[in-house]
């Protein structure tokens, strides 16, 4: 008989969640027995805005834990993690990824673009609140944090003080609960976060046994979107709590003159300033094995279309440094 294997997790709902699902799948693909094991940390502890707590506060307790050899691996929401690197680590798999859109929930059942002028609309991601302001409806925009279940209850429970709120559609799938959507947002009126929807299986890097497993749970087209999608947030120098939005679809492409059929990757970015009144937003394809560079060529035109500007103005960090956290 061999030892269960040991998956480190938030001790959060949705953690839990996507953890179970992770080992679940694990188990039937290998046969392999996991254990999950509750890792506290400092994002947990605190309920001061995301943006402020700074620096990885949902996913170095659990890096360190795996680093320390704690646990065996680790599973995060990939648009928590910070964009460089963790040396010694390794994401060992990116599984099919979610719905990656933003979801509204509002208390009378409006669409968004039923709101009224002075409706309270309430998200904690700057990425959310820029392309809130952007859309020019004059909604009065109001900062929440907490777990899913906290920020429903704000629109939906009985002392509700917002009329809407704008979360990730794909936290939702996970704890079974999209039945509380009033509408999937459209991409191009407010663009998820990168690699929104997707999860990183990571591993240490030198223990190859667990890259050869978890290699199963890989999803190569969820691999190359969220590649592309990071490499436009890490040439912008920008992490996950700034106003930077990536969406990358692969879908086929037109078929070449041999009527071959090809993959194409189709990337689009943002970058808005927190007030709406400055936004950037661009699209661009290529094949799925150029995703990075696909990524990185966004970001620049971003850049020269003045980014670096919109991202100065909410206290960008600079490079060689790298500002990150959980937006929500
Ligand atoms: N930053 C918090 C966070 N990290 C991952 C998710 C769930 C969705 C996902 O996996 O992207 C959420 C909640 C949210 O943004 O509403």
């Amino acid at each position: 008989m061999t030892t269960p294997l040991r998956l480190g997790t938030r001790g959060s709902a949705l953690a839990m969640a996507q953890s179970g699902h992770v080992a679940e799948a694990l188990t039937a693909a290998t046969g392999r027995e996991v254990e999950l094991v509750e890792v506290v940390t400092a994002g947990d502890r605190s309920m001061a805005p995301v943006h402020r707590l700074g620096v990885g506060v949902f996913v170095s307790a659990l890096r360190d834990a795996l680093t320390a050899g704690a646990i065996d691996f680790a599973v995060h929401s990939y648009k928590d993690l910070p964009s460089a690197d963790a040396p010694g680590l390794h994401v060992a798999a990116v599984p099919p990824r979610q719905d990656p859109r933003d979801a509204l929930i509002t208390r009378d059942g409006r669409t968004l673009a039923e709101l009224p002028p002075g409706a309270r609309v309430g998200t904690g991601a700057l990425r959310r609140i820029a392309q809130l302001h952007a859309l020019g409806m004059q909604l009065e925009v109001t900062p929440i944090r907490g777990n899913v279940g906290t920020r429903l209850g704000r629109v939906l429970g009985p002392d509700a003080d917002l009329d809407a709120i704008v979360l990730a559609r794909a936290g939702l799938a996970r704890l079974g609960q999209t039945d509380v959507i009033t509408e999937t947002l459209d991409p191009m009126l407010m663009l998820p976060a990168p690699a929104q929807g997707a999860l990183a299986v990571e591993c240490r890097i030198d223990d190859q046994d667990m890259v050869e497993l978890l290699a199963v749970l890989d999803h190569a087209p969820s691999r190359a979107a969220v590649i592309a999608e990071r490499a436009l947030l890490a040439t912008l120098e920008a992490g996950c709590s700034a106003p930077v939005a990536a969406y990358g679809v692969l879908a086929e492409g037109e078929p070449t003159d041999e009527g071959d059929v090809v993959q194409e990757i189709y990337l689009r970015g943002a970058v808005i300033s927190p007030d709406g009144t400055r936004d950037l937003r661009l699209s661009r394809t290529g094949t799925p094995a150029d995703a990075a560079e696909i990524g990185k060529a966004l970001a620049a035109e971003l850049l020269e279309l003045g980014a670096d500007s919109i991202l100065g103005q909410e206290g960008h960090a600079g490079p060689g440094t790298q500002q990150f956290g959980s937006t929500e």
